[in-house]
């Protein structure tokens, strides 16, 4: 057993963290089964590969329990896309408590280790996909970000775009042997330059940065398939470059009158607009389909403008990423504004009390940011999850306030403010750690 190199969090009586290793996958995965219900056995997950290091997980074990009582972990995100920049982030992951030991502060406690263990790391930023919404906002985690979900029907107009039959797009069964350079490569161009603007980043984009994640995201276990087809991809090319690609899975049903299959679509990226119309025309025309589903994109991607009749695609919009500031100061200075701004910001912070304090924030539209502790009366207030809604430019800070969430104590200052902290592209995470 390893605790020594943990801070020391306190957890209910007879709990202890404990640090894991290789030899703990096994009672790792059956924790996490435990926590998320799953057809697969611990025994046949851990035939694939392992997505978290072990640098990195952390469970508790309680007296008189065998196995574990729960388990967390987080992905070491360097480069976690903020405004104009990015930063190191702690992912929380991973997280599960065993049912009998729920609702006795098993999660309050990991929640303080690892905002402590983000702290020791030098990570401003702790971000998050949560499982239930109602969980995170009492951690100062804000919801940062939405996706739209749509169902697009097969043969769906979409407006032309010059040079879009300049494209030649190829299917392929997809493999990290021939497609993992190619994918990361245009990945993380679609996160730095999402709409072809030199400067203007996407939030809450990130990379699998480890080899752990690349491994975990490129495996294709039959059983997460869900009925479908293997993992399949299209690569959009112009003059053989590639500039973009859909990872996507179809299914064939039958019914008395014809063929109802149908296509997902799991990850798609498209360097400028007439690569995304040449991908999507392919997408969304598939032989033997009646329709194609997407899981996450942007709310204000490509296909958006692109489709005719938006409506019919039966646009759902779902919280994605959540982010909490583990540093203010750091947090703030760290990313850039879409507006010049000089604003005295007041937070609270009940979990991490050394957060609670007024920041005088100073920015130059696009360019540098400073943030001080200052002992002035603020302008604005707000709590450490509203600032952590407001942070990647996904929720304005009028909207924040017409909820009751920030307060404007200097008349005017609000709505400057609230320009400054938003930003041209929404913010996104195109996939699920
Ligand atoms: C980032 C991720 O990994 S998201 C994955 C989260 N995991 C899951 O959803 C798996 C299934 N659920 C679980 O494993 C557990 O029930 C957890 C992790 C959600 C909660 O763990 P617990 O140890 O029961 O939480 P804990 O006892 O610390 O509760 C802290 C507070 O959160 C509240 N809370 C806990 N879970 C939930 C929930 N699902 N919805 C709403 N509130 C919740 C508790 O009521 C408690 O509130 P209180 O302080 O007002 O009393």
């Amino acid at each position: 057993m390893h605790t020594s190199s943990l801070p020391d969090v306190p957890l209910p009586a007879g709990y202890r963290f404990r640090t894991l290793a290789q030899a703990d996958l096994r009672a790792a995965l059956d924790v996490d089964f435990w926590a998320f219900p799953s057809g697969t056995t611990p025994d046949e997950a851990a035939q694939h590969p392992f997505p978290l290091g072990w640098d990195r997980a952390i469970g508790i074990e309680a007296d008189g329990f065998d196995g574990l009582a729960a388990l967390h972990g987080s992905y070491p995100f360097r480069e976690f896309g903020v405004p104009g920049g990015t930063l190191p982030t702690g992912g929380l992951t991973w997280v599960g408590v065993h049912p009998q030991h729920r609702r006795r502060g098993l999660l309050t406690g990991m929640i303080d280790l690892h905002l402590a263990r983000c702290r020791e790391r030098g990570e401003p930023l702790s971000a998050l996909f949560a499982a239930e919404a109602p969980i995170y906002g009492r951690f100062g985690y804000g919801k940062a970000a939405d996706d739209v979900r749509l169902t697009i029907a097969r043969g769906a107009a979409l407006h032309d775009v010059p040079g879009a039959d300049e494209h030649t797009v190829q299917i392929a069964h997809a493999s990290r042997e021939q497609h993992g350079e190619v994918v990361e490569r245009l990945h993380r161009a679609a996160g730095t330059r999402p709409a072809g603007v030199a400067g203007i980043n996407r939030p809450g984009w990130c990379e699998r940065e480890t080899d752990e994640l690349q491994a975990h995201f490129w495996a294709d276990p039959t059983a997460h398939r869900g009925g479908r087809e293997s993992r399949r991809i299209a690569v959009v090319q112009r003059d053989g470059e590639p500039r973009g690609y859909a990872l996507f899975r179809r299914k064939l049903d039958w019914e008395t009158f014809g063929p109802r299959g149908t296509t997902a679509v799991t990850e798609a990226v498209a360097l400028d607009a007439a690569a995304a119309r040449a991908l999507w025309g392919v997408l969304v025309d598939f032989d033997l389909t009646v329709e194609t589903s997407t899981f996450l994109l942007p709310v204000d991607d490509a296909v958006t403008r692109l489709l005719v009749n938006p409506r019919a695609a039966q646009p759902r919009v779902v919280d994605n990423v959540w982010v909490r500031l583990v540093d203010v100061a750091a947090a703030l200075a760290g990313r850039q504004y879409a507006a010049d701004a000089d604003v005295r910001i007041a937070v609270t912070d009940a979990r991490l009390p050394e957060n609670t304090g007024t920041y005088r924030l100073r920015a130059r539209a696009f360019g540098e940011a400073t943030c001080d502790r200052v002992a002035e009366p603020a302008d604005l207030s707000l709590d450490v999850r509203d600032l952590g809604a407001a942070y990647l430019g996904g929720a304005s800070l009028v909207s924040l306030a017409s909820a009751g969430l920030v307060t404007e104590h200097t008349p005017g200052a609000l709505a400057p403010a609230a320009a400054a902290f938003g930003w041209p592209v929404a913010p996104m995470s195109s996939w699920v750690w």
